[in-house]
Parts: C-alpha cells; sequence; structure tokens
C-alpha cells in the first residue's frame, strides 16, 4: 500500500501521457469517420500509427470519453491485478441504453458489480469447467457433421468448382448451433432447409443487431435522449431476441415440468453439475429468476457466434494459404483419430499443433483486438500515474505484433505455442497473449470456443483438403468483432 503511494508520487503526471489532441466533446472522432470511415473499419491501423507516434501508452479521447491505451505485458498485468472483485469492462452504450430503457436485467456481459457477480457464480461452473464442458463433445460433433453435409450440398448448388458461395453464412450457422446445443440441450435448426422460423428470426436479429451496434458505439449516445428511427430499429432488434429468449427458457421449463421434475429439489439431490444440462442447472439453483436468465441467454447467444466463426474463418485462411502447415496438422490429427474416430475433449489435448495453428489464429487476427478495465483505484502505468476510474484498454493487437514480445511476430508459426519445440517461445510473459481476457471477468465461453474450434478443424482437415482461392491479401475490418475485409474464399476437396 505504502509502495503503492510512493509509486504514484514520484509518476509523471496524467496530463503529460502522450496521445492525438481532439476537439472539445467529440475528440479525435473525426479521425475515426473522415475518408468513409478508414480508421472506424480498422482500428487497429490506427492504434499501431499511434503507437509507432506515441509510444507503448498513448490516451485518446472520442464520443466524449478519454480513453488509455497500453500494449506492454507488464501495463497490462498490472492492470489485471489491481482490477479487484467487480471488475469493470466499462459500459457498452447501446446495449446499456436498450437493456434501461425497456427495464430488462443485464447479463454477465454487461453487468455490473453485484448484478454481474451473481450471475457469473451461477454460470461460471457450468461453463468454464473442463468436465462440465467435455460433456459438450457429443453434440458438438453431431453439430459439425450438420455442418459438413452442409458444405457438401452447398458446393453442389452453389457450383464454384468446390468453393462455398458463402462460408461466413455457413460458420455463422455453426457457432449459432453449437452454442444453442450447449445451452437449451436441443438443436434450433439452422442447417434445416428451410431453417427453422425460430433459427433464422434469431440469427438476423443478432447479425442486424451487431452490425448496428458498431456504427453506435463510435457515436456519442444520443439515443439516450432522442429516440430517433434508427434507435427505434435497434431496439426492435432487441425486443426480437428477448421474445426468443424468454420463448425458449419458457419451453425449457414446461418440458422439465412435464417430465414431473420439480426443479427446486433438482439441486439437493445431491447431482453433480456434469450429469446436469445447462438450462436445467441454472433453473434449479433458483437464484436468477426467467428475466436475469433471459438477459445472460440472449448474450450468451450472441458472444458465441460472431467470435467463433470468424476465428474459424480466419484459420481456414491460413491452412488455404500455407499447404505446408495445413500438412503439419493434417499429420497430427490423422496420427491420433484412427477409422473415423470423432475428436474429443481427451484426444485433442494429444494435438499441439492443432492448438498451436488455432493460437495463431488469434494472435494474428484477433477478433476482439482488445479488452478493457476501468479501476477503482489510482495506478502507475509505463511510469504515468493513471487516475481511479480512467477507462484503460489492453491492445492485444499491439502486443501480437510487437517483435520484443513475438519473433518474426508477422510469420505464422504454430510451433511457437508448443513446449516441445525448437521454435517454442513458452517463456513469454503470460499477459502478452490474452485473447480471451483475464482474471474473473475472462470470457465465460473460453472453453466451449476453444473445444468447438478444435473439434471442428480436426474433422474439417482429417475429411478436406483446404484450398484459399482469394488472389489478393486478406485484411482485417471492425464489424463490431474483427472480420476478413473480403469474403474468404475456400475450396473444401475431399481427401481420398
Ligand atoms: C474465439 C472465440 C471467443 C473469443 C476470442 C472471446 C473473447 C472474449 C474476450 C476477450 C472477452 C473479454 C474478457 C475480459 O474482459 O477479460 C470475452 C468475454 C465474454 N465472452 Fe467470449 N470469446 C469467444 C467466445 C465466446 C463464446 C463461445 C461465448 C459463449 C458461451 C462467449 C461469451 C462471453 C461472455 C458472456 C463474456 C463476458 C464475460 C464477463 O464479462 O463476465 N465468448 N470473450
Amino acid at each position: 500500500m505504502h509502495d503503492d503511494k510512493e509509486k504514484i508520487a514520484n509518476a509523471k503526471p496524467y496530463s503529460q501521457v502522450p496521445g492525438p489532441k481532439g476537439y472539445p466533446i467529440i475528440g479525435t472522432l473525426l479521425t475515426f469517420l473522415k475518408n468513409n470511415g478508414y480508421y472506424r473499419k480498422r482500428p487497429h491501423l490506427l492504434f499501431h500509427e499511434y503507437k509507432k507516434k506515441y509510444g507503448p501508452i498513448y490516451k485518446d479521447k472520442f464520443a466524449n470519453q478519454e480513453l488509455i491505451f497500453i500494449s506492454t505485458p507488464a501495463d497490462v498485468a498490472a492492470v489485471f491485478k489491481a482490477e479487484g472483485k467487480y471488475p469493470d469492462r466499462g459500459p457498452n452504450m447501446p446495449w446499456i441504453t436498450y437493456r434501461e430503457q425497456r427495464k430488462k436485467s443485464k447479463g454477465v456481459l454487461i453487468g455490473e458489480g453485484e448484478e454481474w457477480r451473481k450471475s457469473r457464480s451461477v454460470m461460471d461452473k457450468k461453463l468454464l469447467k473442463m468436465k462440465d464442458v467435455g460433456e459438450y463433445c457429443e453434440r458438438m460433433n453431431q453439430v459439425i457433421s450438420d455442418l459438413i453435409s452442409f458444405i457438401k450440398q452447398k458446393q453442389i448448388t452453389d457450383n464454384l468448382n468446390g468453393e462455398l458461395g458463402n462460408l461466413q453464412d455457413a460458420l455463422y450457422k455453426w457457432s449459432f448451433e453449437t452454442i444453442n446445443s450447449v445451452l437449451f440441450s436441443k438443436r434450433l435448426g439452422s442447417f434445416n432447409d428451410p431453417p427453422t422460423p425460430i433459427a433464422e428470426q434469431f440469427y438476423n436479429n443478432v447479425c442486424d443487431m451487431m452490425d448496428a451496434t458498431g456504427q453506435l458505439v463510435f457515436l456519442p449516445p444520443y439515443y439516450k435522449y432522442i429516440k430517433t428511427k434508427r434507435w427505434k430499429k435497434y431496439c426492435s432488434y432487441w425486443d426480437t431476441l428477448f421474445e426468443i429468449g424468454g420463448k425458449l427458457i419458457q419451453e425449457e421449463r414446461n418440458r422439465l415440468l412435464s417430465n414431473g421434475l420439480d426443479l427446486s429439489q433438482m439441486s439437493e439431490t445431491g447431482r453433480r453439475t456434469e450429469e446436469m444440462e445447462f438450462l436445467p442447472y441454472v433453473l434449479s439453483r433458483g437464484e436468477l429468476n426467467d428475466e436475469e436468465i433471459a438477459g445472460n441467454i440472449i448474450e450468451l447467444m450472441m458472444a458465441g457466434v460472431d467470435t467463433s466463426a470468424n476465428t474459424i474463418l480466419w484459420t481456414l485462411y491460413i491452412l488455404g494459404k500455407n499447404p505446408d502447415i495445413q500438412e503439419k496438422l493434417y499429420q497430427e490429427v490423422s496420427g491420433i483419430l484412427k477409422d473415423g474416430q470423432f475428436p474429443d475433449s481427451q484426444t485433442v489435448q494429444k494435438m499441439p499443433y492443432l492448438r498451436g495453428v488455432i493460437k495463431e489464429s488469434q494472435r494474428l487476427y484477433p477478433v476482439l483486438v482488445a479488452t478493457a478495465r476501468i479501476l477503482d483505484k489510482d495506478i502507475v502505468l509505463s511510469g504515468y500515474h493513471v487516475p481511479a476510474k480512467t477507462r484503460i484498454s489492453a491492445v492485444m493487437y499491439l502486443m501480437a505484433m510487437d517483435e520484443s514480445i513475438f519473433d518474426e511476430p508477422t510469420k505464422i508459426i504454430p510451433e511457437r505455442w508448443i513446449r516441445s519445440s525448437p521454435s517454442s517461445q513458452h517463456q513469454r510473459n503470460p499477459f502478452s497473449f490474452i485473447p480471451f481476457g483475464f482474471g474473473p471477468r475472462m470470457c465465460i465461453g473460453r472453453r466451449i470456443a476453444e473445444l468447438e474450434m478444435e473439434l471442428l478443424i480436426a474433422r474439417l482437415i482429417l475429411q478436406f483438403r483446404i484450398d484459399c482461392r482469394n488472389e489478393t491479401d486478406v485484411g482485417m475490418t471492425f464489424r463490431f468483432v474483427v472480420s476478413p475485409d473480403q469474403d474468404i474464399r475456400i475450396a473444401f476437396q475431399q481427401r481420398v
């Protein structure tokens, strides 16, 4: 404590933290909007420019809010270590405003303080415990089988010499169907032909809402005071999501009751958590009411779609562009899975190269380029005093591209993640790579995401050669998560 005070007293003042100069109220918003929103679509490039110009810590102000950007593992570690019992990422204004205007509960993604902790403590066990997550392998593999059938069928109807007309759509269906099969222990029917109305409606509304949020987050929150047509449309996307979420929860409650299960007694039967499905478990804990469960479920359904689907898109891009990496991966996976065996949580543990490939994809193409914290105490970062309540953004992308952290950072080297490999870079500070964040507020879907992605890539590589048909390099663009700036064109060639 005394040390902290001394450190702060000796630090350079906050006013000296470098950064671009902006205008009153709007700050540097125009930098984001000029040239048809060049940097709004590519914030990672602006972060890079600023790091070169101002160094590893700088401040910027837009939409009436000042942010500190940090990019050294030491600063990132210091922030996470100071985050306390109720870590706070800061508000996502459009999402929070909708919930407040409609008096709806916030879930783990946007909740704060005790409201957040209550939700998180109910769901952590079911979503982060390896044993519980391992139980989802079978249904995850069923969804993958559906995706593979879908790919084969699309290859015929799209008639593009093995390529899919819309690979992103196929992968969104996969991640959406996977997360729903975990949450509701049933399929929603995204791969049906045509998709079930409920799957289609939910999925379309998530996409529209995400797109609209991506635009609104950069603007001052005018919608708190003026309900424009655009804002009303935005709220209607959310209304539909809540309506569908509420309906699915009610259906599950009815199903359990009609099977004669008394939810209030389920938690007292001494059953182990891995023997219970997600929703019955949450309902039986009796700590969250239906509104709170709906708020949480909708957030899980949304947070698990774009993130995993885009990471897979980037991974396929890497594999399709690098036949040598693809071949090594095939050798590893085919050496472990024999005679049509499906991968599971045990077998993927024996595939370090597979995990290295996915990590490289997350390092080079981080679907979330940064995560943030607002601390309730002052801190010293890179020698500067940063006062409590400042929003501090840890930019993962900048660490990923830093050659003092990663040797040859722009090169794809899956071996750098393999302890036994001569190219291993395992001695690195663990805070230099945090694609799922860190601490009690870390991604709650991390274990699910890692498992579903490992299973999918293992199955795809066993069945197909992956050929990338993009003729120019694909860049990253911000669409709430970082997505490819052109369609990733993959042809799946059946292995014989
Ligand atoms: C490749 C896939 C994914 C990536 C890269 C990713 C990344 C992240 C990151 C960086 C955070 C912020 C963590 C922090 O601030 O410390 C986060 C939070 C979160 N993620 Fe994920 N995520 C992924 C998949 C998923 C999935 C599949 C789900 C749903 C099961 C999910 C649900 C959430 C939720 C609910 C939060 C908020 C947690 C909280 O604030 O307590 N994510 N994710």
